[in-house]
């Protein structure tokens, strides 16, 4: 059941040029219950004073509701001319907001019983899988599922929490990491350089994996556009519309 409560900022760093890791906390010093895949809201007003939202996908690593004074993290990209980017960006430690939430069905399912899942996103809309982790070694370990993280960027400056994606993928054998550069690939012998780095677009890679409708349930997250891209690749590949599961960063305005 959604909630309206504030957030207290207590944290920022920036994970690329022009995307910002938040870490606020509740003030009314209640936990937040969620399931990992879920977003808030915040609510916040035009310089005309008309009431405004914007979603983001909780990117706290969980596997169930974040605790009074623990970190509710979330990833905003800065756009040019954003109102929510201007609001966040003038935001202070401190500093409050009124937020809601948690919404959204983007999450692993209980009842899941597949052999595989294909997780596929770009810029922030990787932050869904960094809070799912914990469920996701849950299945490792459990029904030995294999995970494979298709993360589409432009650029190694763009792949967010990519030092923690690869040494989840090193800990975890089931576990695959594939960063997919459109633009410019790492530089030989840098810290992105890596077998498993592919240069293009997501979805030019899912045939790698032969989605199938017997081992797979997909997962797509970010830009519009790929989602599409990506949901008619599986589609043609035979997965049933239920095994993949979208969630699409449309602007709420
Ligand atoms: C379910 C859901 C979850 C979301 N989760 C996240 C998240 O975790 N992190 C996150 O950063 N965003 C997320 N979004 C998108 C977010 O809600 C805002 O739309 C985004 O932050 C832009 O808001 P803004 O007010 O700064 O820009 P706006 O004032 O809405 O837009 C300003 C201008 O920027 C353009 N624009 C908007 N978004 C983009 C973009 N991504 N790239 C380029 N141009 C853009 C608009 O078309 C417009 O011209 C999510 C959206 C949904 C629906």
């Amino acid at each position: 059941m959604p909630v309206h409560f504030p957030l207290k900022l207590v944290g920022r760093r920036m994970l690329a040029p022009t995307v910002a890791h938040l870490s606020f906390v509740r003030d009314d010093g209640q936990p937040l219950d969620f399931v990992p895949g879920q977003f808030v809201q915040v609510h916040f007003t035009y310089a005309d004073g008309t009431a405004t939202r914007r979603s983001y996908s909780l990117a706290t690593i969980h596997d169930h509701a974040i605790g009074p004074g623990e970190a509710v993290e979330i990833a905003v990209s800065y756009v040019p001319g954003g109102a929510a980017t201007a609001m966040f960006e003038g935001l202070d430690q401190g500093d409050c907001i009124d937020a809601s939430g948690p919404y959204g069905r983007f999450c692993l399912m209980p009842t899941d019983a597949n052999r595989r899942y294909l997780l596929i996103g770009t810029g922030t809309g990787v932050t869904p899988y960094r809070s799912m982790l914990p469920l996701l070694e849950k299945a490792m370990a459990e029904r030995g599922v294999e995970v494979v993280l298709l993360f589409g960027a432009r650029t190694p400056e763009e792949l967010l929490y990519g030092d923690e994606f690869r040494a989840f993928a090193e800990a975890h054998p089931n576990f695959r990491f594939l960063p997919c550069f459109s633009r410019e690939m790492p530089a030989p012998g840098s810290a992105q350089d890596h077998a498993d780095v592919r240069h293009g677009y997501v979805q030019n890679f899912l045939e790698e994996f032969a989605p199938s409708a017997d081992t797979d349930i997909a997962y797509l997250c970010g830009n519009p556009n790929m989602v599409d891209a990506c949901f008619e690749v599986l589609k043609e590949r035979g997965l049933p519309v239920p095994q993949i599961r979208r969630e699409k960063y449309v602007s709420s305005k």
